[in-house]
């Protein structure tokens, strides 16, 4: 026994089953890459919608959905899991673990799910509010369920940890992180039993503030090698440092090994941090354990000194890859920094690494190492001066999945551009509960504030599929989309690329050249990745749609020029002989400007606009512009009165659709200058928003 159970040799010997698509990126390499062939080029033009289902949720859809015999075990936003007939649509069962409504405002980017894992019967998802779920796969009953978060992660009054990306399993066992750096977190996963639930060892990816053990299986490296990159004093001793696990964790079956990649530092600001000293393990790194004792083995850190948020949680892929002539399993990764770099599976080891998109915070990496060579104005906390940087915060390359063709050998990554305005705060590191807490000053970071750097910001807005040719490393061909946050990409031996856009449309493109195939009017920005399964011997390509995570909701407005769709949440699935049906016709309009009350007191609005930004604006958009999946507070009922509005905010009327009660964050008095600052706001954009609506893309024709 070699202890990879039926369920991991099936996924190691995933060709030979090529229906099923039975772990998150199909197979241990996430190559997203499935043989089937019956859609090709030459027929995918007559592709047609077989199914759809609706979904019970209105915000950003981002999950994998998992095929396994006919069944698709689909994850929807508010970690609710549906089972569901792949031929027909069909809803076989489905499990909301309720999750309290008043939690959304404890992570930074959307109630998300990324997606399930499947073993021996059950499937595994994490919940927003920190649990691990494992369900019978045939009844949808609870097996078994397990808080994720130990008391001790939590220790200090800024952790706030929230579970959205998808389990993976290696070797009978269950292993999940967690998000939370942009409010306080110490990163770590937990591996646990598939059977029981009981935890197996647990991995912390940033020292122990106090250097002592926490009697887990990072003790020794971190305590030996991690520790020693931080300042002892810094911020981070207190607000956890981040390295949170959000979404890459990967199984190799080839190596033996388990690779985490680890987010951002916490808070963002590095002087404020580990006062500007260190490199911050393993902030920004990959890291390899090993599946059965989670003991340290190598690690490649991405990022030193992290201060952009440049998480190195993307996709983790591994490939067989020659080089110099020679054939070499490695890992190829196109992290937030923009590099896309290639590591030796085994050993870690640097092999090269190249700039996949424009950056302008680092000139190369060092050819030996891999180490950035920094341009010195980048580092902003050091300098003290702002920095316009790109790639930004939202990174080159996100969580939507990208994909690799062994038939042409190029990587199909979902590139874009967004920068993003650092700024500092100043006057030393001030944390505030139940917000945002980088250590940068919430009133200017993000959109630049001036009406031509706006103009210019929006006009940086990029959007592509780059397909990248990793033995060269270099650009093969792109195709420039209306903007940036569009949906992962699959690719199949049918010579496509398949990838829904955020302008609400799903595509189907040729991987050799780009040319489009085909296209479907979805009615929803897409931003999860598509995939492909046989069901009764034949091929079906599905996704969820759904407009949302981060980009709409801190972009607010400005995320209209992605394409401008309203949330209208379902899996569509097509075939060849589906139906010619389009989507049932909805209402596409969105939240519609209200004419706002005339009146507000002008000495109360500047103050409004700091707890705006400060508590608000992350999910309602920056400076009260809605991105069109959360309410548009200008146009909302409630800021006609002022106990309306405090009902809502301080007492947490709508805490269920999701909205957190703030009273122990800001009194009565802060609360109404949000409104006044939102009556001001609505008057100023009432007439552009309604001249808006009259053009077709329902965008501003001046932005601001
Ligand atoms: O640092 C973190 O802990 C953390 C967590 C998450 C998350 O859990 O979704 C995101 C990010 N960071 C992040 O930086 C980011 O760009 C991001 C985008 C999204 C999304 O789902 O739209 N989540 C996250
Ligand atoms: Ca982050």
């Amino acid at each position: 026994d070699d202890g990879q159970g039926a369920t991991g040799e099936a996924i190691i010997h995933a060709d030979d089953h090529p229906g099923n698509w039975m772990t998150y990126g199909r197979t241990y390499s996430e190559q997203r890459y499935s043989p089937l062939d019956q859609i090709n080029r030459s027929n995918v033009g007559n592709l047609k919608l077989a199914w759809y289902l609706d979904l019970d949720t209105n915000r950003g859809q981002e999950g994998t959905p998992l095929v396994v015999d006919g069944v698709m075990y689909a994850t929807t936003n508010w970690s609710m899991m549906k089972a569901v007939d792949a031929a027909t649509g069909k809803l076989l069962w489905s499990y909301d673990p309720r999750v309290p409504g008043n939690i959304a405002d404890k992570g930074c980017c959307d109630t998300v799910n990324r997606g399930a894992a499947y073993w021996n019967g059950k499937v595994y998802f994490g919940t927003f509010d920190g649990r691990l779920i494992a369900l019978d796969a045939k009844t949808g009953k609870l097996v078994w369920s397990v808080n994720t978060i130990p008391p001790e992660a939590q220790l200090g009054k800024q952790r706030s940890y929230t579970v959205d990306g998808a389990p993976r399993i290696a070797k009978g066992r269950v292993i999940i992180g967690n998000g939370g750096s942009e409010f306080g977190a110490r990163g770590f996963v937990t591996a646990f039993d598939a059977e029981t639930g009981k935890v197996d060892w647990r991995f912390f990816t940033v020292p122990n503030p106090k250097n002592e053990p926490d009697h887990a299986a990072s003790d020794s490296v971190l305590m030996n090698k991690a520790y020693q990159t931080w300042s002892p004093t810094g911020a981070w001793t207190r607000q956890g440092g981040g390295g949170t696990v959000w979404d890459s964790i990967v199984y190799d079956p080839v190596t033996d090994l388990v690779y985490l990649g680890v987010g951002n530092g916490s808070p963002w600001n590095y002087k404020y941090r580990s006062e500007g000293k260190g490199d911050n393990l393993f902030l920004g790194s990959i890291v390899a354990l090993k599946p059965e004792t989670g003991e340290y083995v190598w690690h490649f850190q991405e990022t030193p000194m992290d201060q952009w948020d440049f998480t190195s949680v993307q996709q983790i892929m591994t490939l067989d890859l020659p080089i110099n002539g020679e054939t070499r399993h490695v890992i190829v990764h196109a992290p937030k920094n923009g590099f896309f770099y290639i590591i030796d599976a085994k050993t870690g080891e640097f092999i090269s690494g190249k700039n996949y998109v424009y950056v302008n915070w680092a000139s190369g990496l060092d050819p030996k190492t891999g180490r950035p060579i920094y341009n010195p104005d980048s580092l902003y906390t050091l300098t003290g001066k702002d920095w316009y940087g790109i790639p930004g915060d939202l990174g080159g390359h996100n969580f939507a999945a990208m994909a690799f063709s062994p038939k042409t050998g190029l990587v199909y990554i979902p590139a874009q551009q967004v920068p993003f305005l650092y700024t500092n705060q100043v006057g030393g590191f001030t944390p505030h509960p139940d917000s945002w807490n980088l250590g940068l000053d919430m009133n200017k970071v993000g959109v630049p504030d001036s009406p031509e750097a706006k103009q210019a910001f929006v006009k940086d807005l990029k959007g592509y599929i780059l397909a990248w040719d990793p033995q060269k490393q270099q650009e093969a061909w792109r195709v420039d989309h209306k903007g940036p946050w569009n949906g992962g990409i699959l690719a199949t031996g049918g010579d496509l690329l398949f990838q829904g856009l955020a302008n609400g449309e799903f595509h189907a493109y040729d991987a050799t050249n780009g040319s489009d195939l085909f296209h479907f009017a979805a009615d929803s920005g897409i931003i999860a990745p598509p995939v492909t399964y046989l069901a009764n011997g034949k091929q079906y390509v599905a996704v969820e749609v759904g407009w949302g995570g981060i980009y709409p909701f801190f972009l607010g407005g400005l995320a209209r020029t992605s394409g401008w769709t309203v949330n209208h949440s379902r899996i569509i699935a097509f075939s060849l002989d589906g139906k010619s049906n389009p989507l049932p016709k909805q209402n596409n309009q969105g939240f519609l400007p209200v004419k706002p009350p005339a009146e507000f007191d002008s000495k109360r609005t500047d103050n409004g606009y700091f707890q705006f930004q400060t508590y608000c604006a992350a999910c309602h958009g920056d400076n009260a512009e809605g991105g069109g999946v959360l309410p548009d507070l200008r146009w909302s009922g409630s800021i006609r009165h002022e106990d309306a509005f405090y009902n809502v905010v301080g007492r947490g009327a709508l805490t269920a659709y999701g909205m957190d009660r703030f009273d122990s964050n800001m009194n009565p008095t802060e609360i109404e200058d949000i409104r006044q600052f939102l009556i001001k706001r609505a008057n100023e954009t009432y007439q552009r928003e309604v001249d808006a609506r009259k053009n077709t893309a329902g965008v501003p024709e001046q932005l601001p």
